[in-house]
């Protein structure tokens, strides 16, 4: 039986997962307070001496390609061994896949390693799935719903499951797919909210029986908080701390109230 957003963040709450979160050098700070608001545990570790060794005391854990590196790169095979090796889930966010020949095959080799859940804007997944791509460098550039066919296509060959962010969001897993509306305009506007997003969906992996439902519940309660703290926002600066506090501030109860869901079906 699947649960619920509302389910998941009282467990989350309950008991704070860590999550081993590799991640770029510019979403460390910003993903690691977004984790603490939210009610999760995160760990920036990803050298290669002990990446492997963390993920087996980790809830999940959560690569992320976005200031790629060969140590970088070394650690993130380390860490996902290890959460294999301990049975935990790992997501992997593939920020700007589409840009260069080092980033393709990385993210190639990451994705044969089987993720739990793969988080990308729309032009990241669309690349991922061999489709042309306007993504410029980190920053999606193509509409959620042109991706959402890449989407499917990707989760059936890769095993994961597939959100899809944006405006309205999409997650599937090649069967079932859902949709999921608000947010705010400024969220895009601010650097690394969904290097952010990634970590959160692996804090929710981390609880949840599920990947889809983990998934969904990660995005929901972005999409509540987003639209909570657009209230009142006169700006992208001002929008940040709004954000901070809302993710902190959402209850179970609001993620079954507030995001907008869709129960899009499959072609
Ligand atoms: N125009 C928008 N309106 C509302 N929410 C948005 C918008 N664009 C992005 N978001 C939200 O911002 C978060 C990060 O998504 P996105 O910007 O697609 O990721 P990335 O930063 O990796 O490109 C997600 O929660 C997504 O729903
Ligand atoms: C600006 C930038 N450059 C390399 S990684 C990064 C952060 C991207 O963050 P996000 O994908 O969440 O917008
Ligand atoms: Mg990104």
């Amino acid at each position: 039986m699947s649960q619920s957003p509302e389910t998941l963040l009282t467990g989350l709450r309950a008991t704070p997962p860590l999550v081993q979160c590799i991640t770029n050098y510019v979403a460390m700070n910003i993903a690691a307070n977004v984790m603490l608001a939210a009610g999760a545990s995160p760990a920036m570790v990803s050298d290669v001496e002990e990446a492997e060794e963390f993920a087996g005391i980790a809830g999940a854990v959560t690569v992320n390609i976005g200031t790629l590196s060969p140590p970088f790169v070394a650690g993130m095979h380390a860490a996902i061994r290890g959460a294999r090796g301990a049975g935990r889930p790992w997501v992997l966010d593939p920020v700007a896949c589409q840009a260069t020949a080092y980033r393709r095959a990385v993210v190639q080799a990451l994705v044969a390693e089987g993720p739990t859940i793969i988080r990308g804007n729309a032009s990241e997944i669309l690349s991922l799935a061999g489709e042309a791509s306007r993504g410029q460098g980190v920053d999606g550039r193509d509409p959620v719903a042109a991706a959402e066919e890449g989407a499917r296509r990707l989760a059936r060959s890769s095993g994961a499951v597939v959100a899809v962010t944006g405006e309205v969001d999409y997650v599937t897993d090649g069967e079932r797919a859902v949709r999921i509306g608000g947010g705010s305009p400024f969220m895009p506007m601010n650097t690394a909210l969904g290097c952010s997003l990634t970590c959160l969906c692996g804090a929710y992996a981390a609880v949840a029986e599920d990947a889809f439902d983990a998934a969904v519940a990660g995005l929901a309660h972005f999409a509540v908080a987003g639209a909570k703290a657009d209230e009142g926002a006169s700006g992208p600066g001002s929008f940040a701390p709004r954000f901070l506090d809302a993710l902190a501030a959402v209850t179970p109860a609001d993620l079954s109230r507030g995001a907008i869901y869709d129960a899009a079906v499959p072609a």
